[in-house]
């Protein structure tokens, strides 16, 4: 298990060119599956959880060449479906969430999947049934087997059918969507996913040939057709890390330009940060962060304590709240955290209670920052990372923290974050891989 070392109280100072976007590249690596036909990504994020999913395809037949640094050619020519039975293929499938949308490229192409119960992220339960209610729509039987939790469905040439979702699932949209995309008939998806994600992954398979309309939007409709073809993809910037960077900012005091971020796909994450309040300016597509010895917090209109909240898109993705609450530990003023989605994902505020962090933790779901106007500053101490987004608060906490700390399991900030430590080290940070 490695470990960060960071030396807090650094101010950092330069630009930082954010990676592509990890919850992109899980859901259009899945999709090369859908053509025989060659297909050209790029923008890839060099991140553990993106290069499972590529060993995960490549071990499934795929032909897989690495062009550039970020730039993959993916021709799913060769499929063999036996690796599906393999112990090798359980054990990739469940370390990351992302192999769960191989199930609906598979069974439109192939008329069969198999999948063990995927990973990802332990920040609450994390079911599946809109997935699997909507492909069986779509005329897909599955098998669950309880014991081992792996789930087979087959299928004759999946038939469009009509869907309300019972939750945007983002995951769910984009696997039904892949499985629709190659059915017979029409497909309505009302209540889907649109983050900038499914966005793109529509874009993808437009190109590829599929005929989809109402693309950002929550009702998708999806004319089948018989094959797709091969196409070239360009990952967007990743959101989630232009954020964490903008937290990073305020609570360093640091002056950066986050560059190339493709502002208007950002939604609501500028605006939150804005409102713990961060200063930023847009210059053309980079976010420039002047240096700040003090930001305060917004309050609403009639002067009540600000409410930051996740939502689905286009409301602020959930997985920004804890960079969101790790800054607004040393704002002035006080904010409510409310982690609507995962009831798991907040339980790290105790690491930044022991930093000497205001906090009070009022449920799973709820968590009230009073912020320490940058007059107290956190203290370095041991800890681990449970998730991702909570690994990377932690890591921001320390950078600003007085003296050293010592952040366990950075796999799991490696899961999303490419070589974070070498990046933030250029710009100023002081962080060693132990
Ligand atoms: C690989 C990937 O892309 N992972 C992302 C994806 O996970 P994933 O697709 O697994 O998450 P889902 O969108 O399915 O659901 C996330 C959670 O929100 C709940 N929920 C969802 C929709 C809804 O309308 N109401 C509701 O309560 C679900 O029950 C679940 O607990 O989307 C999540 C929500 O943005 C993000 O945190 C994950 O980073
Ligand atoms: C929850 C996340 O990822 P995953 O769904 O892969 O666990 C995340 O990216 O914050």
């Amino acid at each position: 298990m490695a470990s960060f070392e960071v030396i807090g109280g650094n101010k950092l100072k330069g630009d930082i060119y954010p990676q592509g976007a990890k919850n992109e590249a899980l859901q259009i690596l899945c999709a090369v599956l859908l053509t025989a036909e060659p297909v050209t990504i790029s923008n890839i994020p060099d991140i553990r959880d993106v290069n499972k999913l590529i060993e995960l395809l490549r071990d499934l037949g795929v032909h897989v060449e690495q062009l550039t640094p970020d730039t993959y050619l993916f021709r799913a020519d060769d499929i063999n479906l036996d690796y599906l039975e393999s112990e090798q293929f359980v054990e990739l499938g469940r370390s990351i969430r992302g192999s769960v949308m191989i199930v609906g490229p598979l069974l439109a192409r192939f008329g069969q999947a198999k999948m063990p119960k995927p990973g990802g992220d332990k920040i609450g339960r994390r079911r599946l049934d809109t997935h699997f209610a909507g492909l069986e729509k779509l005329g897909a039987r599955f098998n669950y087997d309880t014991p081992d939790i792996f789930y087979s469905a087959t299928a004759d040439r999946l038939k469009g059918a009509y869907m309300l979702l019972d939750e945007a699932s983002v995951t769910g949209t984009a696997n039904i969507l892949m499985g629709a995309v190659l059915a017979e008939g029409t497909t309505t998806i009302y209540n889907a996913a649109c983050e900038p994600y499914i966005q793109q992954l529509c874009r993808m398979l437009i190109r590829m040939g599929a005929k989809i309309s109402g693309v950002g939007s929550n009702l998708l409709v999806i004319e089948g057709v018989e094959k797709l073809q091969g196409t070239e993809h360009v990952m967007l910037p990743d959101m989630i890390e232009i954020g964490s960077f903008m937290g990073l900012a305020a609570m360093t005091g640091s002056e950066i330009t986050i560059k190339n971020c493709r502002i208007p796909e950002l939604g609501l994450i500028p605006e939150t940060f804005q409102r713990l309040g961060v200063k930023m300016e847009f210059r053309g597509d980079d976010i420039y962060i002047p240096e700040q010895d003090h930001y305060e917090v917004d309050t609403y209109i009639d002067g009540s304590i600000l409410n930051i909240s996740d939502h689905t898109w286009p409301g602020l993705t959930p997985d920004l709240l804890s960079v969101a609450l790790v800054t607004a530990t040393q704002a002035k003023g006080t904010v409510l955290i409310h982690q609507k989605m995962f009831e798991s994902r907040l339980f790290f505020v105790d690491k930044l209670i022991d930093m000497g962090a205001q906090i009070i933790l009022c449920d799973p779901h709820r968590a009230t920052v009073i912020g320490q106007n940058n007059q107290i500053p956190l203290r370095g101490i041991r800890m681990t990372s449970p998730d991702i987004r909570a690994g990377v608060a932690l890591l921001i906490a320390a950078l600003s923290a007085e003296g050293r700390s010592i952040i366990d399991n950075v796999e799991q900030i490696d899961r999303g974050y490419q070589n974070i430590d070498g990046r933030l080290n250029a710009i100023g940070a002081q962080i060693r891989r132990i």
